[in-house]
């Protein structure tokens, strides 16, 4: 039987935050072994008060040269290789903990270094995108990944069509619209366009509307999570595809639904993106189960 005090141990710290409305857990898995498991994500996504999108848990530092190892997990249980919300959410912080302002991390997708700016936000360096086909990856093979055959909707006159597709660590499909983003039925297309074939590993999905040469405006069914408020590799990969098939220029505003992210696609070749990350509350929870309590000055 587990009594209160193993019940007490198994509990780590967290903070529920946010990246523009992108809904997070920072998990403080620092000085412990194991992982937050797939069933605990579950459960904390399933209860409205810590639902989230994504989960960035901190773990100790493995690679040398880097701060901490990050391990990302989607609402749905899966694994995530990049997640830029999650990752400004963690140096907010980390930087709140310790007045650091910089860090390197070992995210899945490789080594990512973000800061703290004086003004408050969080630039994290993306890393470098990808376009080969088996590198998104795609199931079958397309040399020219600027714009993909595929559509939704009748074979005639098709709702979304002709994506371009990007990796940022993650896979993501971009389709352009010259319509407003909010007409679509991203919650009917998402899904069926996340699972189709042409993904073998699924994929994130954005509608996106070039406004100016500098502006564009997204909005982004997430792979494991579903429609969420903002999706920083989203936002990337966006900026990436428009300046790549001459849309606009290298740095742009891509405006997500929770607000503004500076996407900056540099010479040389990384990609930097910009914005805030907010805390709402902290508490702690069981990384094996998901069960959670919030700290006692939030209770
Ligand atoms: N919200 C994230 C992206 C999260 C990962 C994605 N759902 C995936 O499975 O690839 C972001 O801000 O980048």
């Amino acid at each position: 039987m587990t009594t209160q005090a193993q019940t007490m141990t198994a509990q780590v710290p967290f903070a529920k935050m946010n990246g523009l409305g992108n809904e997070i857990l920072v998990v403080d898995m620092r000085g412990r072994a194991g992982r937050v498991e797939s069933e605990a994500a579950i459960a904390l996504a399933a209860d409205p008060a810590t639902a989230f999108d994504q989960i960035m848990a901190i773990h100790d530092p493995v690679l040398e040269g880097t701060d901490y190892r990050i391990d990302i997990i989607n609402s749905d249980g899966s694994r995530a290789q990049a997640c830029g919300n999650g990752t400004r959410c963690v140096v907010q912080a980390l930087a709140a903990e310790t007045g650091r302002k910089s860090y390197t991390f070992q995210a899945p997708t490789g080594i990512i270094s973000a800061e703290e700016l004086s003004d408050g936000l969080i630039a994290v360096d993306m890393g470098e995108p990808a376009f080969e086909w088996n590198r998104i990856p795609l199931s079958e093979a397309f040399h020219d990944t600027r714009q993909i055959e595929l559509q939704i909707g009748p074979i005639d006159a098709p709702v979304l069509h002709s994506p371009s597709v990007v990796s940022m660590g993650n896979p993501h499909a971009i389709f352009w619209v010259s319509e407003d983003v909010w007409s679509f039925d991203l919650e009917r297309f998402g899904p069926l366009l996340e699972n189709h074939p042409i993904f073998p590993e699924r994929a994130n999905i954005s509608i996106a509307r070039v406004e100016a040469a500098d502006e564009i405006r997204i909005r982004t069914w997430e792979r494991g999570a579903g429609l969420t408020r903002a999706c920083g590799s989203a936002a990337c990969a966006t900026g990436v595809a428009a300046a790549r098939t001459g849309r606009t220029g290298r740095r742009t505003i891509v405006h997500v639904p929770g607000g503004p992210l500076i996407i900056d696609w540099r010479d040389t070749n990384h990609v930097i993106m910009t914005g805030p990350a907010e805390w709402e509350f902290s508490g702690s929870l069981d990384p094996a189960g998901g069960q959670w309590q919030p700290a006692e000055q939030d209770a």
